[in-house]
Parts: structure tokens; sequence; C-alpha cells
């Protein structure tokens, strides 16, 4: 289809051996803004890398545009800003700048560039070995746009920025996004990814587990939980508790215990008729820290 920008088919990446990356398959359209979430080692960072055409799949068949990504005519047509950051420290801002300006046959407009990374007259006269790392990453980011791309990959975009840089960037980035500019991005702040992106592609173990929009992940997820301290409860009271019909399973995290359940109000009735002795009793549901936590990480079960 005409506006598909990227396309995984079955793709496998290994490492000596070892899957990085396990027969992955999704595409993503024109204008369309995805996070893509999973912890450490979830094969995030190498599916970009083929992506942007830095590594070859082992099996399978990556596109972008429709074409090979690392065909310079697709690769004038995308930005990224990776985690590592390194400019080149002997020129002045305005001139890398210009630089990177001359090196794509539709560049963004100079003044445009300057008015995203947000620097001030002064600033764009420093060498860059000058900047703080804060404005080291407000240029690489200038630098992801100087080919006015259509295609734009940030690897972990907000890390280390303080509360009003990071909004910042969002605010920047909803902007790209009224262009009908196309955004991938990866981060480990799921509040973010909650807020700005309207697809989630969630990565466990070189695999893709969940792909849809925040809400949708959430409802398909996302258990309901009623938590409480339970200083004062027997182990009997657990037990009679875990084999209620509507708790699926108790979850012991420090000196709360969580109960996963489809109907909290239920639950609630029968701690007050049993008159359990808990206190603090919170009722969770719909998080997106949840829904990540049930697909990617273990806890003591009970
Ligand atoms: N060049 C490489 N050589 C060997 N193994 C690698 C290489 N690059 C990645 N891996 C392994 O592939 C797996 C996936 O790594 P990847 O960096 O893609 O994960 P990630 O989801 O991006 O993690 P993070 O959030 O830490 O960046 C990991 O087990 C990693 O150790």
């Amino acid at each position: 289809m005409e506006d598909i920008m990227v396309e995984l088919q079955d793709v496998i990446k290994t490492f000596k051996g070892k899957t990085a990356v396990d027969n992955v398959s999704f595409s993503i359209r024109k204008g369309e803004v995805v996070a893509i979430l999973g912890p450490n080692g979830a094969g995030k960072s190498t599916t970009i890398m083929m992506l942007l055409g830095l590594l070859e799949p082992t099996k399978g068949n990556v596109s972008v545009f429709q074409q090979q990504p690392n065909n310079n005519k697709v690769l004038e047509r995308i930005g990224a800003m990776l985690q590592e950051v390194s400019v080149i420290d002997a020129l002045k801002v305005k001139e890398i700048l210009h630089l990177f300006r001359s090196y794509y046959p539709r560049p963004m407009s100079f003044e445009e560039l300057v008015s995203f990374t947000g620097f001030e007259e002064g600033d764009l006269k420093k060498r860059a070995e000058k900047l703080s790392i804060g404005q080291k990453r407000r240029l690489a980011f200038a630098l992801a746009l100087a080919g006015d791309p259509d295609l734009l990959f940030f690897d972990e975009p907000t890390v280390g920025m303080d509360v009003s840089s990071r909004n910042l960037f969002w605010k920047t980035i909803d902007e790209l996004r009224a262009r009908g500019k196309t955004i991938i991005f990866t981060t480990h702040y799921l509040q973010e990814a909650d807020d700005v992106a309207e697809r989630i592609i969630l990565f466990h173990k070189g695999a893709v587990v969940e792909d849809g929009t925040p809400a949708e992940i959430k409802g398909r997820l996302t258990k309901k939980f009623v938590s409480f301290q339970g200083n004062g409860i027997n182990r009997e009271a657990v037990f009679a508790l875990k084999k209620l019909p509507m708790v699926s399973h108790i979850i012991a995290k420090g000196d709360r215990f969580i109960l996963e359940t489809d109907d909290t109000d239920a639950v609630l009735r029968i701690i007050f008729e049993k008159k359990l002795p808990v206190s603090g009793i919170e009722l969770e549901q719909g998080r997106l820290e949840d829904a990540f936590e049930q697909l990617t990480e273990k806890k003591e079960v009970i």
C-alpha cells in the first residue's frame, strides 16, 4: 500500500547464534506516532538499527518507503537521534547546522531548525565542545531534522532531560506530527508512551508481544487490582481469597498483598463482610505499567 513507511516481514536477527529479534512482523503507516517498548535486551535497538540500514537481518525482509533501508534515496528521507550523541566538537553550532543541511536535497530552512532547537543567537556561535549535555542533545535533535525527513527515529530521546526540556521535546514532536511526519521512538518512561504514542509495539525476548493503541493494550491486558496492607491477616485468609472465582492470583510485594481480579467490587465486599484485618486498601486499573509488567516481568506469585 502507498502509505506504508516501514515494514518488517518475518525478521530474525541472530548474533553468533543468539537470537536478538525473533520472527518479527509489523508495518507502520504515514503519520503514525509509534512507541517501541520493552525491557532491556528485548530487541528494540536491533530492530531500529535494521530499519536504519545499519544492520542486516539474518532472515526475513525489512523495508522503508518500500525499498531497502540502506539506499541513499531512503536515507535522505530519514532522521534519527540515537542514544549516543556525538557532534563535531571543533565546529560552531551554526556551521554544523549548515553542514548537515548541505547533505540533503530538500533541507529544512536554517531558521526553522534553529527554532526547533530553541537556541539563542549566542549558542549558535559556540563551538560544539562548549555545549552542555542538554544543548548537545538539542543539537542532535536539530541534526535529525536537517533533511526535513518524512520518517523520524528517536531512541530514548528524553533520557537525562529535566521536566521542562521533556515537555518542550514532546511539544515539538506534536508539531512534527501535525506536519504529517511519521515518528518512531523508544522509551523506558511508560507514561510518555501512554501520553504521546498513538500506537505501542511491545517487545519481549526478541518478539512482539503486543501491538495496539495504549487504550487497547490497557483494556486487553490490564486486569484490575485490589491491594492492601495485611499485617494482621493469616495465611488461611489469604488462601481463602485466592480461591475466590473472581481472583486470578495474589502477589506479595513488600508488606502489601495485591489481588488481581476482574471484579474489584466483589473483592471489596468480601473483605468487608469477613472483616479482614487489612488497611490502606487501594484499587488500580488500566495502567500501562501493569500491562507491561504482566507481559514482561516475573513476580513472586503465591
Ligand atoms: N552487536 C551485538 N552482538 C551481540 N549481541 C548483541 C549485539 N547487539 C545486541 N545484542 C544482543 O541482542 C539482544 C537484544 O538487544 P537490543 O540492544 O536490541 O535490546 P534493546 O531492547 O534495545 O535493549 P535496551 O533497552 O537495553 O537498549 C540482547 O541480548 C543483546 O545483548
